[in-house]
């Protein structure tokens, strides 16, 4: 288990984190959130000792220390694989680092090769692989040793949607095997779709934190998908209703004031009769991202 207690930070008299405690328990995945420079890489930096910061980070209620760092995998943001090394000896490089023997590497290296369709050989430089493929010996870099607590910072960036699905597996099994994953993302589908939990940084502040489908509900059943022969206009007119838009599947998209108009709504376009779609849900995770960052994705 992971254990963030009291975190804050400073960069000189720049203060980037505030008061920042989580949790994250064991053989779960935690989707880290937040707006550009809104301080989640200072977040893993602190975690992995690499910055000075003010609070207390446990794993498995020890604090973490350099003698943990075996028991960690870190995928960067900015990948750092050194371009004239063949696939092997970058690997070993940083396996050795981690206490792996050559020979270790040397067996599990076609695995991991194997096993994320990385289109090259050991044998390859790293230059002649295509970025894809390099992300792919990163993030194998990041896993050979067997990491228990894993921390991938913004892992899709750059993979094309063939590639995010084997990152996503690849995730997935992390999760399966026990592992505890923290991942940082823009996408909010990739979060909504792999983690457990979610957690917001705001301007360095902890925005939002918790099971992604009670962070979700707690915004209320505030969005509706109907599917009527109403004009969009009269759906329009419906009590509650702030907004209706026609989706691509062909039905309607009701956001309301408050679920409760949910009920009203409900009788009026039915009308005691069968009605094929009234789905009420709560916002996605990108609305509320939205809400609560203001504005979209970035800074
Ligand atoms: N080494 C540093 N020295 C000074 N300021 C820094 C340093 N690293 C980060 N910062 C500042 O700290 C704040 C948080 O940055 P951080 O990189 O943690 O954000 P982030 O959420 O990871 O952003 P992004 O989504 O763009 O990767 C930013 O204002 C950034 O400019």
């Amino acid at each position: 288990m992971l254990q963030i207690e009291q975190l804050n930070k400073s960069y000189g008299s720049k203060q980037v984190l505030f008061d920042i405690n989580l949790t994250v328990e064991d053989g779960t995945i935690l989707g880290l959130i937040g707006k550009n420079g809104s301080g989640k890489t200072t977040l893993f930096h602190s975690i992995l000792n690499f910055v000075n910061f003010q609070g207390q980070i446990k794993l498995d209620d020890h604090p973490i220390s350099v003698k943990d760092y075996d028991q960690i995998g870190y995928l960067p943001e900015e990948r750092s694989l050194i371009q004239k090394l063949t696939v092997f000896d970058q690997i070993k490089y940083l396996a050795n680092l981690h206490g792996l023997k050559n020979s270790e590497v040397k067996a599990q290296l076609p695995l991991w090769l194997e096993k994320l369709q990385v289109k090259g050989s050991a044998n390859d430089k790293i230059k002649s692989l295509s970025k894809g493929n390099q992300q792919k010996v990163q993030l194998i870099a990041t896993l050979i040793h067997n990491p228990k607590l894993v921390i991938l910072d913004e892992p899709f960036s750059g993979l094309d949607p063939v590639n995010v699905d084997v990152m996503k597996k690849v995730i997935l099994d992390l999760k399966k095997s026990g592992a505890t994953v923290i991942f940082s993302d823009h996408n909010m589908a990739n979060v909504e779709q792999l983690c457990d939990s979610v957690a917001m940084i705001n301007q360095g502040k902890l925005a939002i934190n918790g099971k992604v489908n009670e962070v979700r509900e707690s915004f209320g059943l505030t969005r509706l998908f109907v599917r009527t022969d109403k004009k969009l206009e009269e759906l329009a007119s419906l009590p509650g209703v702030e907004q209706v838009e026609l989706t691509a599947s062909g039905s309607y998209r009701l956001l309301l004031q408050d679920e409760s108009f949910g009920e009203e709504i409900f009788k009026l376009l039915s009308g005691g009769q069968y009605l094929r779609t009234f789905d009420q849900e709560p916002p996605t995770l990108e609305e509320i991202f939205k809400m609560e960052a203001g504005g979209d994705n970035h800074e």
